[in-house]
Order: structure tokens, then sequence, then C-alpha cells
């Protein structure tokens, strides 16, 4: 239940209301109900026959207060009334929960997303994308339906109660008996409650588990089929799959058991309330058909109450797993650095810096100083590995050093907008990955400042213009899952229109121009010289024609970057 204290409290307004529809359509069925032993006592005995309950006269009582002679008809009106009213009220609050439920799933979505997006990048980078696709999606549904579950047995619960009391009212002793026998009941059967919460939390585990594998293997498919070598991804998901089967038959086999033993176990507490009402108590027969119609119904009820508390115990444990991702990428919020908005005029300096990874094998970079001037081109380069991305991570903000400073304009980005900053930077990263959408959303990405007219000039600076215009839909072009769509070079040349549409102030290319021919690369070092005074370019890379282009050369190595003369780049570009 603790869930639903969570969901009362976060969505009060609407959980009340519903409670309270619900309420009101309990109370209007017992109101048709207690109309049903005054009319009983009139169909079987006359306009004579003798209300044998309090319940009875009450009833009659408050019609003829209203003016209402109690026939047959009237009263059978009194609860066709009640029913139509209930009935309203259901559809009004199984409305409420509905809309509850699908707000449930969108904002637990919506939480996650901009918790995830708003993280530190070196925790981003520890995430596995299976496991958070499949939060998204199946952890997302299975903890708003435990919503849904929860407000229908905190329905039933309402409903069983009202029948609870109207029972009383006729017959407290067979209500009573009837109520522990329930509960007995109930306690007895809760085991099978626990184990399909248990077989929930390992079904919410190994869908983390297998999903995030199945996101790796799926991505790497093409080389193992290339060698021959899928049944080890096979394999690998096997076990995982094996395990969540059984999960899932011990939630089967947990629900199918509580209903199969619910049905005889309530029938045979109904005739042994029967034996006694009729037997014992000597009850006379409208009073009787009265309390077995309510001790049915309230049997129903309570049924459905533990069926549904099951289905809830169940999915909640994929509630809890989403809000510990929520909770834990909140903790790990990007820090909110500075306010400074710095246009880049003067240059990026490394002052002193020092780098290493958290958990990583030592420094990266240390005590490595260098100067770019706004407006010129600087290519990084280095063997594998020397930490040529982690300058670039340090430049754009993703990554703080833990020495130094990295200083725009003679400011130290720690005391910078962040968002305002890489508002400037184009960047085109090693691993080209294109949306499954037009080239044209590849280029803009949707961007409402940026239109067809934008886009086509950056295809064009790109050296894209040619093959896109060439496509029968040209820029309405879908590219396909990743951009398979298109080759290697024509998805690198995308990537950099999509970096130039928004005219940047700093260009950074990672190893950008590496799956082009040597002419396509030749014209985009064309397109980069063009820029040179009005964008600043900071390009890593191991080809050639770029370097040769370059206004300073810097080469990283053994944890420091040493200048380069940009004459003496061919020789050694490593
Ligand atoms: N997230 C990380 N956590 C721990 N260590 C990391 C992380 N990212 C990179 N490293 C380590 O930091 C060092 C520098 O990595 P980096 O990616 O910057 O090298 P690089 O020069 O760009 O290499 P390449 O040319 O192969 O892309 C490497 O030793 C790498 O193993």
């Amino acid at each position: 239940m603790r869930i639903m204290l969570f969901f009362i409290r976060a969505y009060p307004i609407q959980t009340l209301v519903m409670l309270l529809a619900q309420l009101l359509a309990g109370v209007m069925e017992g109101l048709s109900l207690t109309a049903l032993l005054p009319m009983l006592n009139l169909a079987v005995s006359g306009n004579n026959g003798k209300l044998s309950s309090g319940v009875g006269k009450t009833v009659t009582s408050a019609l003829q207060f209203f003016g209402i002679t109690p026939t047959v008809s009237t009263l059978l009106f009194v609860m066709v009334a009640g029913v139509l009213l209930k009935s309203g009220l259901v559809l009004f609050a199984d409305r409420k929960v509905g809309y509850t439920v699908a707000r449930v799933a969108t904002d637990l979505r919506l939480s996650l997303l901009r918790a995830l997006l708003g993280t530190r990048w070196e925790y981003y980078l520890t995430q596995p994308m299976g496991g958070l696709t499949n939060a998204i999606s199946s952890e997302v549904m299975r903890a708003s339906s435990a919503y849904l579950q929860g407000t229908l047995a905190i329905t039933y619960m309402v409903t069983a109660a009202v029948y609870a009391v109207v029972a009383l009212l006729v017959s407290w002793k067979v209500s009573l008996a009837a109520l522990a026998a329930g509960s007995l009941l109930m306690f007895l059967l809760n085991r099978l409650v626990q184990r399909t919460k248990k077989a929930g939390r390992q079904e919410t585990a190994l869908m983390h588990s297998l999903l995030s594998r199945l996101a790796d293997n799926l991505q790497s498919v093409k080389p193992l089929k290339a060698m021959g070598r899928e049944q080890l991804a096979e394999r690998m998901l096997e076990a995982d799959t094996v395990k969540l089967n059984r999960a899932l038959r011990k939630q089967v086999s947990s629900k199918a058991t509580l209903k199969s033993l619910q049905e005889p176990i309530l029938m045979m507490l109904i005739m042994a309330g029967l034996y006694l009402s009729l037997v014992v108590w000597k009850y006379d027969l409208p009073k009787v058909m009265m309390l077995v119609f309510l001790v049915v119904r309230l049997f129903g009820e309570q049924k459905k109450l533990q069926q549904k508390f099951q289905d809830m115990a169940s999915s909640e444990s994929a509630f809890w797993s989403l809000r510990k991702k929520i909770d834990e990428a909140v903790r790990q919020k990007e820090p909110n650095l500075g306010r400074r908005q710095v246009t880049l005029n003067g240059s990026i300096r490394f002052d002193r810096v020092g780098f290493s990874y958290e958990g990583g094998a030592g420094c990266v970079l240390k005590e490595a100083s260098l100067e770019i001037p706004a407006g010129s081109c600087a290519a990084v380069i280095g063997p594998s590995g020397a930490g040529k991305t982690t300058l670039v991570d340090l430049v754009i903000g993703l990554l703080q050093p833990q020495q130094g400073a990295v200083l725009i304009d003679g400011v130290a980005l720690a005391d910078m907008d962040m968002k305002f900053w890489r508002g400037q930077i184009g960047y085109v990263p090693q691993d080209t990955v294109l949306l499954h959408d037009s080239i044209l959303a590849n280029v803009t990405l949707d961007d409402p400042a940026l239109g067809e007219n934008e886009a086509k000039e950056a295809l064009c600076a790109a050296g894209a213009w040619e093959f896109v215009s060439a496509m029968p839909e040209g820029m309405a072009t879908v590219v396909g899952e990743r951009g398979s769509k298109l080759s290697g070079g024509q998805r690198q040349r995308i990537a950099i229109a999509r970096a130039l549409a928004h005219r940047p102030r700093l260009l950074i290319l990672d190893e950008a121009t590496s799956a082009l021919d040597p002419e396509s690369e030749r014209a985009i070092c064309a397109t980069l010289m063009r820029l040179r005074g009005t964008v600043t370019m900071l390009a890593i890379s191991h080809q050639p024609a770029l370097v040769q282009v370059a206004d300073q050369i810097y080469r990283i190595e053994e944890q420091t970057i040493r200048g380069q003369l940009p004459g003496s780049a061919q020789a050694s570009v490593a």
C-alpha cells in the first residue's frame, strides 16, 4: 500500500475526486439495496407484510416522509434510480482514473527524461541505453498500471464496506461472521500475493538486465554476423530470457491459484452462513434472501479486491525501480555553474589543466596548457587514447578539470552560463548517428528557428548538397535507422551540415572527416577555410588534409599538450 500513499500524495485532487465519486456510488448502491428488503416483504406477504428489520422500517418511513407510498413498484423505482445514479458516478470515476493513469505514465516518462538529460556527463556515460529504453517503455507502463490496480482495489474496498454496513443493519450476527471469515481467508491467501510480488521484482530486474544486453548486442550485430558468431549473443541473452520466463510463470501460477481457491472457499462460507441463518438462527425467508444477496456481493468485492491487490503487487517493483532511477539522476544533476554569457571573441585557453576520470586508470591530462585564438583553426593530434576527445569535452564543459582552468575570453568555464556557451558550438562527433527521419530534420533537428533555406545552405557548405539534391525526395528523404540508407561519408557530411546550420561560433570536429574520400575531404577543408576568421575551429584528426590547413597544431602525448609548427605536421599525424 506504500505505493498508493505515494500516488495519493502526488495526485491528491484526482485521487480524492475519484474516491468521493466511488463513495457516492457506493451510497447510491446502498440506498437501492436497502429498498430490497421491504420490497421482498411486500412481494412475499402483500400489503400486510410485516417488516422484520429496522432497515426495512427506516426505508418505508423515509419514503412516507417524502409523500411516497411504499409499494412494490415505488420500491422497485427507488432501486432502479439508485443503480442508475451509481452507474453514472462509476463512469465518472473510471474516466478520472483512466486520465490519471495516462498522466502518471506521462509524468514518469518526462521526469526520467528530464532528469537524465540534466545529469553530469560522466554519470550519463555509465547508463545502459537498453535499460533506459526499458524504463521509459515497459517500466512506465507497469508503474502506471500499478496505480490503476491500486485505485481499483480501493474502489472494491469502498463498495465492500457499503455492503458490509447494509448487511450489519440487516443482521449483525451474520455480517460479523461473514467479515471474520472473509478476513481470515484474505490473510491465508496473502502468501500468494507475496509470491507474486517477489516474482514481479525478479521480472523488473531481469527486464532491465535483458534489455541492457540486448541493446548492446543489437548494435554490434553486423560484426557478429560477419564472423558467424551471432550464437554467442543468443547464448548471452538466453540465460536472462529463461529466468524471465520462470518469473512470469510464477506470477501466472500465483494469480491462477488465488482465483481458483477463492471461488470454492467463498461458496463454502456462503453455504455455512445459509445453514446458520435458516437452521440455527431461524431467520425468515426475505431476510435470508437479502442476506445471501449482500454476502455474495460482499465476498465478490473482497475477491476482486485481493486480485487487484495481487496485480498491483506484481507491477509495483517497476514503479520503485523507476523512482530510484529518477532520484539518482536528480542527485547526479550537472552542477549549475556560473551566469556569465561569453561570446567567443578572444581565445580558448587551457591554463595548467589536470584531469582524470572518476574510477579511471589515471591522469589523462597534467599541467596541460594551450591557447586557440578566436577565428583560427586548431588541429589536435596524438596517439589513440592520448586524451583528444577528453580535451574537446573539457572545452564543451561536459567535463570539469580537477586542476587549473579552461578559460573562454579569459572567463573560467566554471563561471559561465553553460547553456549559452553550448548554444554557440557546432559539434560533429566521431561516431555519426543520424535520426531515423528526413535529411531536413537531421540537419535542423526540428529547431523552429531553422528552415529549408538554412538547411540547404548548411548542406552546400558541408559538400552534401550534390548527393541530397540528386535523391528523388531531396531533403525529405528519410535516412533509415541510424542513417543506414546512407554511406559513411554521406552520413558524416549530413552531420557536418547539422553542426553548421545554426551558425556556430565554435566548430568542433572529432575525427569528422575520417570516412570521406580525399576529394570530399578537400572540399570540406575548403569550406572550413572560408569560415576562418568568423568561426573558431577545433579539429581532432588523423587526416593530413585537415591538419595541413590548420593554423595551430597541438599534439597530446604523455598527458601534456605540445604545440607543433603547422609545416611539420605532415610527417607526424599519428
Ligand atoms: N568515461 C571514461 N571513464 C574512464 N576512462 C575514460 C573514459 N573515457 C575515456 N577514458 C580514458 O581516457 C583516456 C583518453 O581517452 P580519449 O577518448 O580522450 O582518447 P582519444 O585520444 O580521443 O582516443 P581515440 O583517438 O582513440 O579516440 C583513455 O585512456 C581512455 O581509456
